[in-house]
């Protein structure tokens, strides 16, 4: 028996489905309102009028990724997703550019700046060193039992961190290491905060930490070490 054929009154449906949703990861925004501080804000070329656009498909595919991920589907079904994508593969693929110049991961004024390996970060306020905000891991970021793959908060870390050791005018950094604690498991599909701030910052060595909670309990932290490239390094 599923669990949804457990299901005995309306009530218990609608807390089912709401669930479910909240599984799912969706209605999260790609984009907001919340104003964030200079240091985190939007740095996306003016004029790209893509940008929504592709901000709106990012959110789409991230709904589609959580959709794959908690589907069963039938066979006629995955025959058509399959024959689908293999239609959007050859339409894309003479459309590829050097890196410099594509969209996916470099719309930096997208909260998730326009890509889908990690959740979409929320920056909510921001200074010189400490950026706060909030995540939620859809589905599609399960490792099991409800909580989120292990893999993908150390991902999450260097998305926040990086992008905060490289803000406020700082010249690029590299992460040389990133040593992730789980404290406790991380849900999928539940609101969680974040904090990111710098411990030091000595010569080319920034070192700095983040912190996942839900409620408030810490779920995952992290430290980083991210090391400012010499001019002319890759
Ligand atoms: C990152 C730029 C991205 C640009 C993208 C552009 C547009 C996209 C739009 C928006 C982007 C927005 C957000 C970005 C999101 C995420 C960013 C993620 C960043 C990354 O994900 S990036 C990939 C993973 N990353 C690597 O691919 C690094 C491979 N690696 C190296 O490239 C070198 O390894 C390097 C450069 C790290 C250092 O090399 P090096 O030769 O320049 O310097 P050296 O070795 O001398 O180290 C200097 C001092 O650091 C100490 N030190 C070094 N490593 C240490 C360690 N592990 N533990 C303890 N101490 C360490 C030494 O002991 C010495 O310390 P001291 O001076 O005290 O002796």
């Amino acid at each position: 028996m599923t669990p949804r054929e457990n299901v005995r009154n309306a009530d218990e449906i609608s807390t089912v489905i709401r669930d479910d949703n909240a599984m799912l990861g969706l209605g999260i925004p790609e984009r907001h309102d919340v104003p964030v501080a200079e240091s985190w804000a939007a740095l996306v070329k003016p004029g790209d009028e893509n940008s929504t656009e592709y901000g709106d498909m990012i959110a789409q595919l991230r709904d589609f990724l959580n959709y794959v991920t908690a589907a069963r589907p039938d066979s006629d079904t995955v025959a058509a997703l399959r024959d689908d994508l293999e239609r959007w593969g050859r339409r894309l693929a003479p459309m590829a550019v050097p890196e410099r110049d594509q969209m996916f991961g470099h719309l930096r004024d997208l909260h998730g700046r326009g890509q889908t390996m990690s959740p979409t970060f929320v920056a909510t306020e921001a200074d010189r060193d400490n950026v706060w905000g909030t995540v939620r891991f859809g589905r599609y970021f399960l490792g099991g039992n409800g909580a989120v793959h292990g893999g993908a908060i150390p991902l999450f870390f260097d998305e926040v961190l990086g992008r905060l050791a490289n803000s406020s005018g700082r010249r690029h950094s590299r992460t040389a290491y990133l040593n992730t604690d789980y404290r406790s498991v991380t849900p999928v599909g539940v609101d969680l905060t974040v904090h990111g701030w710098f411990v030091s910052e000595e010569g080319r060595k920034r070192v700095l930490r983040a912190e996942l909670r839900s409620g408030d309990v810490v779920c995952a932290e992290a430290e980083g070490l991210f090391v400012r490239l010499n001019p002319g390094q890759p």
